[in-house]
């Protein structure tokens, strides 16, 4: 592995298997947007990368971000590929490039819901396809009724479209991870939703197998949400994952606007 001791604390699983480089590959979006990728490490999926379009690679491990500049010298010469060195976090402010791009990576596990939720939140990102623990992609791509549908998988179908596109064994990656791994696509529609709808959220699920009235109720007056629940049909012992994400934002809609009609007087 080019000399290289894969380093815990930043997160390094190389994946190494070209079956699954290649799927990764297919499930781009096809637009002409550039592409981001978060982590290069070896740059074996870089290398698929630069092949069809240009990329923004950002590398936290100076001794890679070396062997990264060397390996890519062409791609680099010719503006294909930019290697930036350093935390990835440091560099976003609300946009990480100032184009509209793709992000396309296998992620650090130890920040990857981070880095979604930023991808999510900048508007120059237009796609996430991303690698992450199985655990991870469920909650992000979870529907309604399903156990581990959470406050997760509404701020993202919020925003867009989700799906897995193919669940990876750790026998994938050098050093193999303890746990699967998987990797699913976020198709944006928009940019993320409000932060006191996402602290509704929050609420919401601050206990998930209490109903979704009980977690509410630390938040609004009960007879508000009564009013709420009737106006929505939605049963006074439905729990938090049983709502839909339609369902979450009347509710949210219903709670400013009962709210605002107490404030005046009118309730
Ligand atoms: C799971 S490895 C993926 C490596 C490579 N893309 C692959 O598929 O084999 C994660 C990569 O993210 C890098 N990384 C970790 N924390 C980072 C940060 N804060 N900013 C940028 N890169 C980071 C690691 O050094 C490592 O190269």
């Amino acid at each position: 592995m080019e000399n290289i001791i894969a380093k815990k604390k930043f997160g390094q699983n190389f994946l190494k298997d070209e079956t699954v480089l290649q799927k990764i590959v297919e499930a781009m979006p096809n637009n002409d947007n550039k592409i981001v990728e978060i982590g290069p490490g070896l740059g074996d999926l870089t290398k698929f990368l630069v092949d069809v379009k240009s990329v923004d690679a950002f590398e936290v491990d100076t001794d890679l971000c070396k062997l990264l500049q060397k390996k890519f010298e062409k791609e680099i010469a010719t503006k294909q590929l930019h290697i930036h060195c350093g935390d990835v976090l440091t560099a976003w402010k609300s946009e990480l490039i100032d184009e509209p791009y793709d992000l396309v990576a296998n992620l650090p596990y130890y920040i990857a819901t981070n880095i979604i939720l930023k991808a999510l939140a900048d508007p120059k990102c237009k796609n996430i396809l991303v690698m992450v623990q199985l655990e991870v992609a469920e909650k992000f791509c979870a529907k309604e009724g399903d156990k581990v549908f959470g406050a997760l998988s509404i701020i993202t179908q919020s925003v867009g479209d989700t799906h897995i596109v193919v669940k990876v064994p750790p026998s994938a990656f050098n050093p193999p991870p303890k746990i699967d791994s998987a990797v699913f696509l976020i198709q944006k529609r928009s940019d993320r939703c409000n932060k006191d709808f996402e602290d509704m959220l929050r609420v919401a699920f601050t206990q998930p197998r209490k109903t979704l009235m009980k977690n509410l109720s630390q938040m609004y007056e009960k007879i508000m949400l009564q009013e709420a629940f009737e106006k929505l049909e939605l049963s006074q012992t439905i729990r938090p994952h049983q709502v839909s994400t339609l369902d979450y934002h009347q509710l949210y809609k219903l709670t400013r606007s009962l709210d605002g009609t107490r404030e005046t007087g009118k309730y």
